[in-house]
């Protein structure tokens, strides 16, 4: 599957920062299979997969450095943005990456994930038509002041460290975007993820093979899933700063293509979804498929309110082959329990430890 040349230089350290929701484990995972290739450092959190979210990160949340490691290379688990924070921690000329999806697609898919855990999703677990039931009247089960409620409403711009509130004007916001784009080296647009991979790769210095992904943690059923105009009508008006994040960082990432050259990137793409089909065809067994179909070990962590799916591999694969195409699949708990293992030789704690 080798194809095109590698830069030559080591990788930068790179901070990703995780959103909900958002096509952000298929871009953590091809960076995890960076960091495990090129034996990166990675920085975990204490406490397994998320850096204590929703609190905003702070550098206490980090595992130590391993024994004779200088730095971290990569910050790639969920967290909250706290940019002073995340630079006490890595290294200053890190790249700082993120992803965000269509307001509309990010909601629903946080709203069928987390319906039993978010407080205000709560009380609608059992209602035959949630989604529409809590847009009639949101504000019915909606607490601001309870932080557990952060991706009940402008998901991204809460993993992003905004604070919406109700106040919807001004120019408050046009400063708060522009200082998010200064923070940002690359926002990624899951609508646009190929794009959006090459700017990753142009920055990161990556061979072309190294952008091979599946798409992971999809809901079953997603994409016949039709919504009435009303309805994404409404998720955008309750959804407001996320839709006003989305189309700052949509502009952003069309100025970065024009930049980078149309018929440049044209070129590129074609040679990278040839290489995604090939990759397909090499490692799976076939198309996604549900929970009671999955192995175990490749079994996406489940909800409770929606099934997600996971891939088998094609049987029989040559060890390396198997190897690598293993990791491609690998859900995120998993990949990130198998990288910690590796980096500090002991399990991750599932509580405080220390
Ligand atoms: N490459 C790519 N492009 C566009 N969309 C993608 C991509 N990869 C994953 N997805 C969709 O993103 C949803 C899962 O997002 P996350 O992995 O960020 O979820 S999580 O917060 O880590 O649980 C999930 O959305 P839903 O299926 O609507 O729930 C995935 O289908």
């Amino acid at each position: 599957m080798l194809r095109g040349k590698s830069s030559g230089r080591p990788p930068p350290s790179v901070v990703f920062v995780k959103t909900h929701k958002t096509g952000s484990s298929t871009l953590q995972n091809i960076l995890f299979r960076l960091g495990e290739r090129r034996n990166l450092t990675v920085a975990f959190p204490r406490y397994p997969y998320q850096f204590a979210y929703p609190q905003r990160f702070a550098a206490a949340f980090v595992e130590p450095l391993p024994p004779g490691a200088a730095r971290y290379n990569l910050l790639l688990s969920h967290l909250r943005l706290a940019a002073s924070e995340l630079r006490r921690v890595m290294p200053p000329d890190s790249l700082y990456l993120t992803i965000l999806r269509d307001p509309v697609r990010t909601f629903q898919s946080v709203f069928a994930y987390y319906r039993s855990t978010v407080p205000a999703f709560r009380p609608l677990a059992n209602h035959t038509q949630p989604l529409a039931a809590f847009l009639q009247a949101p504000a019915r089960y909606y607490d601001l002041a309870d932080v557990g409620n952060g991706l009940a409403r402008n998901p991204m711009a809460f993993d992003l460290g905004l604070e919406a509130g109700g106040d919807e004007g001004g120019s408050r916001w046009d400063r708060e975007l522009e200082q998010l784009n200064r923070t940002f080296h690359l926002v990624l647009i899951a609508e646009h993820f190929d794009e959006s991979l090459l700017l990753a790769r142009e920055l990161l210095g990556l061979r072309l093979e190294e952008l091979a992904y599946v798409r992971l943690n999809a809901r079953q059923g997603a994409v016949d899933e039709a919504l009435a105009p009303g309805l994404a009508r409404q998720i955008r008006a309750w959804n407001w700063l996320d839709v006003r994040l989305y189309r700052y960082f949509q502009a952003v990432l069309w100025r970065r293509v024009e930049r980078y050259g149309y018929m440049r990137m044209k070129g590129e793409l074609d040679a990278l979804r040839l290489l995604l089909r090939e990759t397909r065809e090499t490692c799976l067994a076939g198309e996604a498929v549900g929970p009671e179909e999955t192995a175990d070990e490749l079994r996406p962590w489940q909800p409770d309110t929606a099934a997600i799916l996971g891939y088998n591999l094609r049987p029989s694969l040559p060890p390396a082959q198997h190897a690598s195409c293993y990791r491609l699949v690998l859900p995120e708990l998993q990949y990130h329990a198998h990288l910690y293992y590796r980096q500090y030789g002991r399990e991750m704690c599932s509580l405080p430890c220390d």
